[in-house]
């Protein structure tokens, strides 16, 4: 095993990609790999397991530099002495020395060497073919997406070989690695190649290898880092909602338009990657999986234990109703994924699934209904908080307005009839405001109240259109 430097854990605990919050950080590095050296500066990668959460394996980009990096002072990790003197240590996604190597593997499809000698130990991949006699781009400049939860991503200014601009690219660099693919990087892929832009385009991504007892073989691999276009100059759809709600601006064109881009993308997931037919037992699967999360939920908000005897009947209904064919869909689907684009339409982003859930889950087809319920409680969580703003206004009859206007688009493009799936889409609309309780209890408690209204009513207005 490497030797894990004391600074990490430390550093680590504050950072907020760190999923064990509130707890320390019990590091053990198991690999790592270089990515470049010269007397100015190394830039590396450790690989660190975190046996105080699951486990969970981080991946965490660090340079050397023997003197201090101009700007850099918010990146420092750690100053550390040895015989040479000083050595200052950074978080790599903010040195332009990691970004830039980081892009370089992708854009050359270059090889990384595990540093404990094993051999390779990342792979760069392109997607995006050159244009014809244009050059690889250059890196103009980049800097680290703010606002970010559970990954870090660079966004990156490019230039042509001719110094004019190019089609400026973001690389998500995934902070949580897992053995098998990641879908945000195989659902983007397969929507892209099929010709849809409902997605960025992808300009390629970086795999990697590493020890892992669990894995066939011993060595797992995954994918570390994912590259595409970038969008400059958009908002995501949460923010435009909350603006527009904020001076009663209607929504319900752009609600329908995403009800149409969402029933494009979900089609053309299905007929570029497996289908099948739902079986007895998957249904099964489902319905239990909403009832276990049902259960850690009221585990960790016991106002929640209310709702177990009426919830248990909304599920069974569900569970005896038609069900559409099982399919890879978006999975963490609300309106912080999607921007609205002038001249293009809907663009869908971070197929990554709920963060909550287990990777190989997140991987396995599913139910195209979870996607329309994420997105109607999007809307809700537009008029929640803005009551939590304004006590004593109401902003439903919004929600209500942009909930029916993209259900309406949905069925439009589509030319599925969703009221046949109507109570089975209810379950996925409470299974979400679940889930969206334990995330908030976790992660934001003052907006607890938000999904725990929208269950209470949920909940109501089921059992009401049963009897
Ligand atoms: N290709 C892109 N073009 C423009 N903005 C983007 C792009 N990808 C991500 N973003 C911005 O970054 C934010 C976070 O990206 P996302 O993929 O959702 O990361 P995370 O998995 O950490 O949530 C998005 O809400 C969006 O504002
Ligand atoms: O980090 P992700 O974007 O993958 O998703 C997680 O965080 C979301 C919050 O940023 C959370 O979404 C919930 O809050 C949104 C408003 O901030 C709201 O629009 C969503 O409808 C609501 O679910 C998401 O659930 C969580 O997985």
């Amino acid at each position: 095993m490497l030797e894990v430097p004391d600074y990490l854990a430390p550093w680590m605990a504050r950072q907020r990609w760190f999923a064990g919050k509130g707890r320390t950080p019990q590091l053990l590095e198991i690999g790592g790999f270089s990515l470049g050296y010269d007397e100015s500066v190394r830039v590396r990668v450790r690989l660190v397991l975190d046996r105080a959460s699951n486990p969970l394996l981080y991946q965490v980009p660090l340079t050397e530099r023997r003197t201090p990096l101009q700007g850099g002072e918010a990146a420092l990790v750690a100053t550390e002495n040895d015989a040479d003197g000083p050595l200052y240590i950074y978080d790599g996604p903010r040195d332009p020395a990691f970004a830039s190597a980081l892009l370089g593997m992708v854009l050359q499809g270059g090889e990384a060497l595990a540093e404990d000698g094993s051999g390779p130990a990342a792979f760069g991949h392109r997607d995006l073919a050159e244009p014809d006699g244009i050059r690889f781009p250059q890196v103009r400049s980049s800097k680290v997406l703010s606002g970010e939860q559970s990954n870090t991503s660079i966004v990156y200014e490019m230039t042509d070989a001719d110094g004019s601009p190019a089609m400026p690219i973001i690389c998500k660099l995934f902070r949580a690695l897992h053995d098998g693919e990641n879908p945000d990087v195989v659902l983007t892929g397969a929507l892209g190649a099929a010709g849809s832009a409902v997605v960025p385009r992808t300009v390629g991504y970086v795999t990697g290898r590493w020890r892992d007892t669990a894995a066939l073989g011993g060595v797992a691999t995954g994918h570390l880092a994912f590259a595409q276009e970038f969008l400059p100059g958009v908002q995501d759809a949460w923010k435009v909602a909350l603006a527009a709600v904020e001076v009663g601006e209607d929504f319900a064109e752009r609600a329908y338009a995403l009800g149409e881009a969402t029933a494009e993308m979900h089609e053309t997931l299905a007929g570029a990657l497996p289908t099948r037919v739902t079986t007895p037992f998957d249904i099964a699967t489902v319905v239990t999986a909403m009832r276990t999360r049902f259960e850690l939920a009221a585990s960790e908000v016991p106002a929640l234990g209310v709702y177990r005897e009426r919830l248990n009947t909304v599920y069974a209904r569900a569970q005896a109703s038609p069900w559409p064919p099982l399919q890879r869909i978006h999975g963490d689907f609300h309106l912080g994924q999607v921007l609205s684009v002038p001249d293009r339409g809907w663009v869908v982003l971070d197929f990554e699934g709920e963060p909550l859930r287990d990777m190989r889950e997140r991987s396995a087809p599913d139910c195209p209904l979870r996607d329309l319920a994420g997105m109607l409680r999007s809307f809700d969580y537009v008029a929640g908080s803005y009551a939590l703003a304004h006590p004593g206004q109401s902003a439903a009859e919004w929600a209500s307005a942009a909930r029916n206007a993209f259900i309406d688009g949905y069925i439009a493009r589509s030319g599925r009839d969703l009221r046949e799936h109507r109570a089975l889409l209810d379950a996925f609309e409470i299974d979400k405001a679940v889930y969206e309780a334990l995330y908030e209890v976790r992660n934001r408690p003052n907006w607890l109240s938000i999904p725990s209204a929208a269950v209470d009513r949920l909940v109501t207005r089921s059992s009401q259109r049963a009897s």
